[in-house]
């Protein structure tokens, strides 16, 4: 059988769906975000799942530059309907994957500028873009992207066991533990919308907390999750929202260690896939307008523990842009 054309597809309401798993099994033939055709495959997409293989910016374990294919393998267990939002994603929206973007590992400032004006052509026309990282650097470039599109700044929800709000490292401005001090310079947040959650571990000094909340973000800790629950966290981040356009970017080390193994600083002392799920979940009806899932590292992955998470953290993602309040 021709294993890249005419594949059998579940299309529903016109869209282009996965390759059918009762047909070919899942585990055959080269693997796309949840066996969703390849962008070129398709007239248009509503999301565009792109990767970017780019891990310049770490400060510590390397390898999230294989990240995004990783989650691609473990997404073909994937299923169409999604019971807890009671929809079937990928027939509310034409989903695509649009592959890696081709950056340079040896120049952090022509990466960035590749990922940003990559991520502005994958827009043009309104398309929404799930990105599968590489580390957290590319949210800098993801962000300035999205605000340009969305011709403001924009909310932020950040699930991260790190601020990333740090100035420096080594004099270099452009890391994974700097990308959102950077984006708040630049005035392409909205400072009244923007959340950590997850936050916890060691800091380099009570500086590191002052300064992040001049910035204007608010912190929701791994032990509020625990403490306060998910309902009353995901009120309160709502309210913070509100309908502002809303990115939400996914270190998926906000994970416990034990949920995400695979990734290149992690903390102890994390939330829980359910948890993360859950919360997310909760944020339905919110004006999404991109989303990143960024920080896996396979090299440190067991039985594909973090890929399988990272893989159903992006499913929601996409389901919750097809639900419009
Ligand atoms: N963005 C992630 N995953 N980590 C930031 C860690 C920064 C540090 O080494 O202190
Ligand atoms: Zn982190
Ligand atoms: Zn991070």
């Amino acid at each position: 059988m021709d294993m890249s054309q005419n594949q059998p597809r579940i299309n529903t309401n016109g869209k282009v769906g996965p390759i059918d798993a009762a047909q070919v099994p899942r585990y055959a033939g080269a693997a796309t975000y949840a066996r969703l055709p390849r962008l070129d495959e398709v007239a248009r997409a509503d999301v565009a799942v792109v990767g970017v293989p780019f891990d310049t910016g770490v400060s510590y374990r390397p390898g999230a530059r294989f990240g995004g294919n990783h989650i691609r393998e473990a997404s073909r267990l994937l299923r169409p309907y999604n019971p807890a939002q009671d929809t079937s994603p990928f027939a509310n929206l034409q989903v695509a994957d649009a592959g890696d973007l081709a950056v340079n590992p040896f120049n952090i400032n022509e990466a960035i500028e590749t990922i940003q004006a990559g991520a502005l052509d994958l827009t043009e026309g309104g398309t929404r873009l799930l990105t599968l990282g590489g580390d957290h650097t590319i949210a800098l470039p993801l962000l300035r992207a999205a605000a340009e599109r969305a011709g403001q700044p924009v909310a932020m929800l950040h699930f991260d066991a790190h601020l990333d709000t740090w100035d420096t490292y080594f004099g270099a401005e452009y890391t994974h533990g700097t990308p959102f001090r950077r984006a708040v310079e630049e005035g392409i947040l909205d400072t009244e919308a923007i959340s950590h959650v997850g936050t916890r571990g060691p800091l380099y000094g009570k500086k590191d907390l002052e300064e992040d909340r001049r910035f204007g973000f608010g912190i929701v800790t791994s032990s509020d999750v625990f403490r306060q629950g998910v309902d009353e966290v995901v009120a309160k981040l709502r309210d913070r929202i509100g309908n502002r356009p809303l990115y939400i970017s996914v270190d998926i080390d906000v994970l416990d260690p034990a949920h995400a193994p695979g990734t290149g600083t992690p903390e102890a002392g994390g939330i829980t896939s359910r948890e993360l799920l859950e919360i997310l979940r909760g944020m339905r009806g919110m004006n999404l307008i991109g989303a990143d899932v960024v920080e896996v590292a396979p090299a440190y992955d067991h039985a594909d523990i973090t890929a399988v998470a990272a893989s159903h953290v992006a499913y929601d993602l996409i389901t919750l842009m097809g639900l419009e309040s």
